[in-house]
């Protein structure tokens, strides 16, 4: 549909408008794949808020006006998450790997290869989404796995995340987990600027994302570099996932949101470590931090009969790669200025 249709009907039918600017962000966040340019985003956009500006009675809360408007607040109140968020267990050489993948089979008694969802383990913030009958209705950090901060006002500000669900055949509560990070290219200007402003620089991505999360002002972290990228779903109600992780991660992207390109699947231990080797090659051309590779067992019901200890889940591993040194850049210009 052409955007001129809009501006001939009268009165204008806002509604349509937004959905029209909701599908352009889903194509361009969640398909990487956009249809229209930035300019005619940005027109879209604009008539959006004219036509609010005469209707207000018309806006609503996922209307993409709608992401930076919150007063600032005074703390971050506690959430807390009604499955916990866990941590993983890391591993740090092939033979590491070799025993995780030796472990699930033995605790499956099954000898046949473990198919593995393999992705990306990005260096960000770790965050939950809850989401009840499609709409956002907060955001809060992993913290301890148990409690978090509320950042909903932050979170709605970052345009990879939908504030309302694309498509269909959600369940009615979805809770969806992922990181929140910040490209390279969006941290150099950053630093960038904040050299030319005298502001602080931040040491690495994540240490901005966290930075950026726990600002008071959603003005503040609206203005910062953010992506968030989803990588499972904690608390579901009211409907079905599919019986794969990497179901999980398509029906996710369906939905709305962003997930990682490189993720694959491999049919055994031995497609996993190929795929820990080819992303350790181009990580550095990467436009994000990683700090390693997930290994998620893919079948849901396998993780399911797999457990967790404690706080880790048995049906999945972290391989992490040798730390990067810092970069030395900021030191010199530490001591140049
Ligand atoms: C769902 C499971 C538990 C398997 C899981 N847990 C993760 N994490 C837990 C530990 N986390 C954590 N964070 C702070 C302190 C302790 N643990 C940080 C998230 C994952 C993180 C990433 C990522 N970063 O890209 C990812 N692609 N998949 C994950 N999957």
């Amino acid at each position: 549909m052409s955007t001129l249709s809009l501006f001939d009907d009268f009165p204008p039918d806002i509604e349509q408008l937004r959905q029209e600017i909701n599908y352009h962000s889903y194509r361009y966040y969640a398909l990487d794949d956009p249809q229209i340019t930035d300019a005619d985003y940005d027109r879209l956009m604009q008539r959006l808020r004219e036509l609010e500006a005469q209707y207000p009675a018309s806006i609503t809360p996922d209307s993409p006006t709608q992401r930076v408007g919150a007063a600032p607040l005074s703390a971050f109140q506690t959430v807390v998450h009604e499955m916990p968020m866990l941590s993983l267990d890391n591993a740090f050489s092939d033979e590491d790997l070799l025993a995780f993948n030796q472990r699930v089979q033995d605790r499956l008694k099954s000898a046949e290869d473990i198919e593995y969802a393999c992705e990306v383990k990005l260096d960000g913030i770790a965050v939950s989404l809850l989401y009840q009958n499609g709409l956002l209705v907060r955001g809060a950090t992993r913290g301890d796995g148990t409690n978090g901060e509320d950042i909903t006002q932050n979170v709605r500000t970052i345009k990879s995340i939908p504030l309302r669900l694309h498509g269909e055949g959600f369940p009615s509560v979805l809770e969806v987990r992922g990181e929140i990070y910040m490209p390279k290219a969006g941290f150099n200007a950053l630093n960038e600027n904040a050299r030319i402003t005298g502001e602080k620089l931040f040491v690495n991505p994540r240490n901005a994302a966290a930075g950026s999360l726990r600002q008071l002002d959603p003005r503040i972290t609206a203005n910062r570099p953010l992506e968030m990228c989803a990588y499972s779903v904690g608390w579901v109600d009211g409907g079905e996932l599919p019986s794969t992780h990497s179901n999980v991660l398509a029906a996710l992207k369906s939905w709305g949101f962003l997930t990682n390109r490189e993720t694959q699947v491999a049919k055994n231990i031995h497609e996993a470590i190929a795929f820990y080797r080819r992303i350790g090659e181009k990580r550095d051309a990467l436009a994000y931090d990683i700090d390693g590779i997930v290994f998620k067992v893919n079948s849901r019901k396998l993780q399911d009969s797999l457990g967790f200890i404690s706080r880790a889940p048995r049906w999945a591993i972290a391989y992490k790669f040798p730390a990067q040194e810092e970069s030395t850049l900021l030191l010199d210009v530490e001591f140049q200025v």
